[in-house]
């Protein structure tokens, strides 16, 4: 599929993001940003900060910053996927021991996926409007055996991932259930984000 931009009327798209999953995730409505620039910040959350303004926070953290450094007319798009289990954050499993502990907290039960979706124009793109959505999923784990575990860890997609699992990899064989956006879980809601830049000058989604 082509990208519908129209050279005329469009800023350059930029991705925020070092995900290769959420480019997947454009690529898949038919959108390639004209630019991927990683903002690459800290993502501690704040002391007792809520799972949902966390997610927003760090969204329109990723897309501002990017903005910032652009300075020919841009829209930026900024995401931030975050996994909690109540009003608890889960980190992003960098190692083998984190994706453990998350997979053994995830196990037999229900927990939420906020993925935030901001656009931020550039200074330089004055038709550009700053919007944001956070989109809320749940997901629900069947009771994973310790054996169960151990094979998720060692087939390896757990790494770099909110919560220590991957909804498309192998983890797929223990969702019991659903329900919310798909691609809001894998790390970029796709509904809400063509709808976000169908919002703005420009022709990328029609
Ligand atoms: C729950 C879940 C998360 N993820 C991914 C999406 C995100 O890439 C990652 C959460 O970390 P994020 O901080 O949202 O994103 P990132 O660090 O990969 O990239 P960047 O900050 O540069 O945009 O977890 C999946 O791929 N599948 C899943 O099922």
């Amino acid at each position: 599929m082509t990208n519908a931009r129209s050279m005329e009327t469009s800023p350059l798209l930029v991705l925020a993001s070092a995900s290769p999953r959420r480019q997947a995730l454009l690529a898949q409505i038919g959108i390639t940003p004209d630019r991927v620039d990683p903002a690459d910040l800290d993502e501690t959350p704040h002391p007792r900060e809520l799972p949902r303004p966390y997610a927003l926070r760090l969204a329109i953290d990723k897309a501002r910053l990017v903005a910032a450094r652009t300075p020919e007319a841009a829209l930026v798009i900024g995401a931030d996927t975050v996994v909690a289990v109540g009003r608890r954050i889960l980190p992003k499993a960098e190692d083998r021991a984190t994706a453990r502990r998350c997979l053994n907290l995830l196990s037999g039960r229900r927990h939420h996926v906020l993925t935030a979706v901001a656009v931020e124009p550039s200074a330089a793109w004055t038709a550009g409007r700053a919007a944001t959505r956070v989109v809320e999923s749940h997901v629900t784990f069947s009771r994973l055996t310790d054996y169960q575990i151990e094979a998720l860890l060692d087939a390896g997609d757990w790494e770099g991932k909110a919560g220590g699992y991957a909804l498309q990899g192998h983890a797929a064989a223990f969702i019991r259930q659903i329900g919310g956006s798909a691609s809001g879980v894998i790390g970029l809601p796709l509904f809400e984000t063509a709808q976000l830049l169908r919002g703005q000058k420009g022709a990328w989604v029609r």
